[in-house]
């Protein structure tokens, strides 16, 4: 486990009848937020599950602060959550169930502080039964901060959520971070991890394929692209330095793993090219990462 972990996962194993649903997982998290990425299926909310505490490992262990976790066990008081599916009484209000779920930490935050920062109001009154997806979604994310717990869990926590309370979400984590919390996160919302998250961890059928920033992660692929325009077809030669494509409307894109020489040919060969360069997206070094896995 290193230095400044808040969450270590040891070589963790879990078999669902017989059936591996995570592999000798070992993963160490800090301060700072994390994200879990990966096709449906890898493993993500199995881990977090048995972090909870709702599932319990084959093998391996989990430490949160240092504590083995077992199921079911106390550190379910350093933890705030949102899991994946929301079920709240469907007849209690939002109020009293935010309020009966503070009553379980021993340093809840200040009902009214958690109201401004979610733009709860309009739904405090609201029985949870009769609450849009997307409020539902914005309660559970209220109880999980509403805990003030060292580490926050969050599986999928912007599915269904307009673009104001994706705003707010996307506020209040880098919030979290900057108290120096450890947020875990799962999601396959590529452009709010590349927004939020400090590092991502890829699995595939419950193994960690790679872990890093997320500018580690992008390099992985080290491709760049190109974007320029040309008034003809664009010089042959740049054709040798990656892959041309016409974009239309006398735009072309070149995606190359030698940006220097490829940007250099470009000013040099076409007039006023209004070349734009950038590099591989988050998507798609993992998208090659899971192909190179597949071995295609
Ligand atoms: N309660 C369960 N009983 C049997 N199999 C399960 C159970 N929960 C998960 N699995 C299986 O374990 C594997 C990992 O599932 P898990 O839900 O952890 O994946 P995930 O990465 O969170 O997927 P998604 O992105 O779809 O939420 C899958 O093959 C799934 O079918």
């Amino acid at each position: 486990m290193s230095g400044n972990a808040m969450v270590s996962w040891q070589r963790v194993s879990k078999e669902y009848a017989g059936k591996p649903a995570l592999l000798d997982f070992s993963l160490d998290l800090g301060p700072g937020v994390h994200c879990l990425l990966g096709p449906n299926g890898a493993g993500k909310t199995t881990a977090l599950n048995i972090l909870t505490g709702i599932r319990s490992a084959s093998s391996g262990e989990v430490q949160l602060l240092g504590q083995r976790v077992s199921r079911g066990g106390k550190q379910a008081r350093s933890l705030g959550c949102v899991p994946q599916s929301l079920s709240f009484p469907p007849t209690l209000k939002v109020v009293e169930v935010l309020r009966f779920i503070a009553v379980h930490y021993p340093d809840p935050l200040d009902f009214a502080e958690l109201e401004t920062k979610l733009d709860l109001a309009g739904i405090l009154p609201k029985q949870c039964g009769s609450l849009s997806g997307g409020q539902l979604r914005r309660l559970g994310i209220a109880a999980a901060i509403m805990s003030n717990a060292p580490v926050l869990i969050l599986d999928e926590p912007l599915a269904g959520l307009d673009i104001d309370g994706r705003a707010a979400v996307r506020h209040l984590l880098l919030e979290q971070q900057e108290q120096g919390r450890c947020v875990i996160m799962a999601s396959h919302d590529y452009a709010e991890i590349e927004a939020t998250a400090d590092t991502v961890t890829l699995m595939q059928d419950g193994r960690k394929l790679a872990t890093g920033s997320i500018a580690e992660i992008r390099d992985t692929l080290d491709i760049s692209y190109l974007s320029f325009e040309s008034p003809a077809a664009p010089p042959t030669e740049l054709a040798t330095l990656g892959t041309l494509q016409e974009l239309g409307a006398g735009r072309y894109r070149l995606i190359t793993k030698q940006p220097d020489p490829a940007s250099k040919l470009i000013v040099e060969l076409i007039p006023q090219p209004r070349l734009q360069i950038s590099q591989s997206s988050l998507e798609d070094a993992v998208s090659n990462l899971l192909k190179k896995e597949a071995g295609q």
